[in-house]
């Protein structure tokens, strides 16, 4: 006979002691500057029992400027090349910047690297609130966003997974041993909305208390998590210069995480063409009209619903 013991599957992972909470990794995402300035001057807020969270500006000149970055995208900037390159000053404020933050809260890759980074970032997509995963064999992560999609349920909080050969891009959280994004829209670049802003500071406070209990030695049994893997990037009609030649079709913007199926209306030309997705399957388009990825080549994102297990984890 089989039995099936759990205790063998239970990873053992480390405390997590030391969390970071980023914002301003991009600088006119309003957010998570707002939720990191407030926290900077009174952090009883994110404060927890066994745990050192710091909140802290990722890009305080994007900040000041209220642009995306100054040089160079600081959540593309986290690549071996740039962390290990000579230069100093005469380097992209950006990869200078990830540099120093590398130093801080990494180094990338080490065990002497903070435990989480929590990454503050808005979309003008209608995506709503979104945690954003790197690994799929990430269990520590994955249980606290099943812990997270519990707690405020029945409101929505989905999962985006992005561990695509060729679209997985260098975050600033990934200096952290298990990173945690966190992107939550609809809202325009530089502004701020109440209800966006409240969503952020609610699933913050979950996932704080996630790991408060898991350092306390809560163990958290195995379980499934549903994710939306990204597939595939899909960028706007062209012209032969470059130019855009149509937009978003008014069936998909605001529809993100709706089914996009073959043959559905995908872009609308300004001469009032329809541009149909002539992909084979059903996919889940996400980042829809996101603001920031026209200068990406990017409309919007499919993925693929899938169904994850998580490993029982307990306090190493
Ligand atoms: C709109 C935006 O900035 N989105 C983030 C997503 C992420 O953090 O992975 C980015 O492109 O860096
Ligand atoms: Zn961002």
């Amino acid at each position: 006979m089989s039995t099936h013991n759990n205790n063998n599957n239970t990873a053992r992972v480390t405390a997590a002691r030391r969390v970071a909470i980023f914002g301003g990794t991009h600088g006119n995402e309003m957010s998570g500057v707002a939720l990191v300035n407030l926290w900077t001057k009174n952090g009883a807020e994110i404060q927890r029992k066994g745990v050192e969270t710091r909140p802290f500006l990722a890009n305080p000149w994007a900040v000041e400027k209220c642009v995306r970055y100054v040089d160079t995208d600081l959540n593309r900037a986290f690549t071996p090349e740039n962390l290990s390159a000579p230069g100093g000053d005469e380097l992209p404020y950006e990869v200078q910047r990830a540099q120093e933050i590398n130093k801080i809260f990494g180094p990338k890759g080490s065990q002497e690297a903070y435990d989480v980074i929590f990454d503050l970032h808005n979309t003008t997509s209608n995506m709503g609130c979104t945690l954003i995963l790197e690994s799929s064999k990430d269990s520590f992560s994955l249980q606290m966003m099943n812990y997270i999609k519990k707690a405020i349920a029945p409101a929505s909080c989905l999962v985006l997974l992005n561990e695509h050969p060729h679209l997985k891009y260098s975050t600033s959280r990934s200096v952290a041993r298990h990173p945690v994004g966190l992107e939550v829209g609809p809202q325009p670049q530089g502004v701020l909305r109440s209800n966006i802003f409240q969503a952020m500071r609610v699933i913050l406070k979950h996932a704080l208390d996630f790991i408060e209990l898991f350092n306390e030695g809560m163990e958290f049994p195995s379980c499934t998590v549903e994710v939306f893997r990204v597939l595939e990037s899909i960028d706007y009609p062209r012209d032969a210069n470059g130019n855009i030649i149509a937009m978003v079709h008014p069936n998909l913007q605001d529809c993100d995480w709706e089914p996009l199926n073959p043959g559905d209306p995908m872009f609308q030309t300004f001469d009032g063409q329809t541009v149909h997705y002539q992909g084979s399957s059903t996919v889940y388009p996400t980042f829809i009209n996101e603001a920031a990825y026209y200068e990406k080549q990017q409309a919007f994102l499919t993925t693929r619903r899938e169904t994850l297990a998580a490993n029982a984890i307990s306090k190493a």
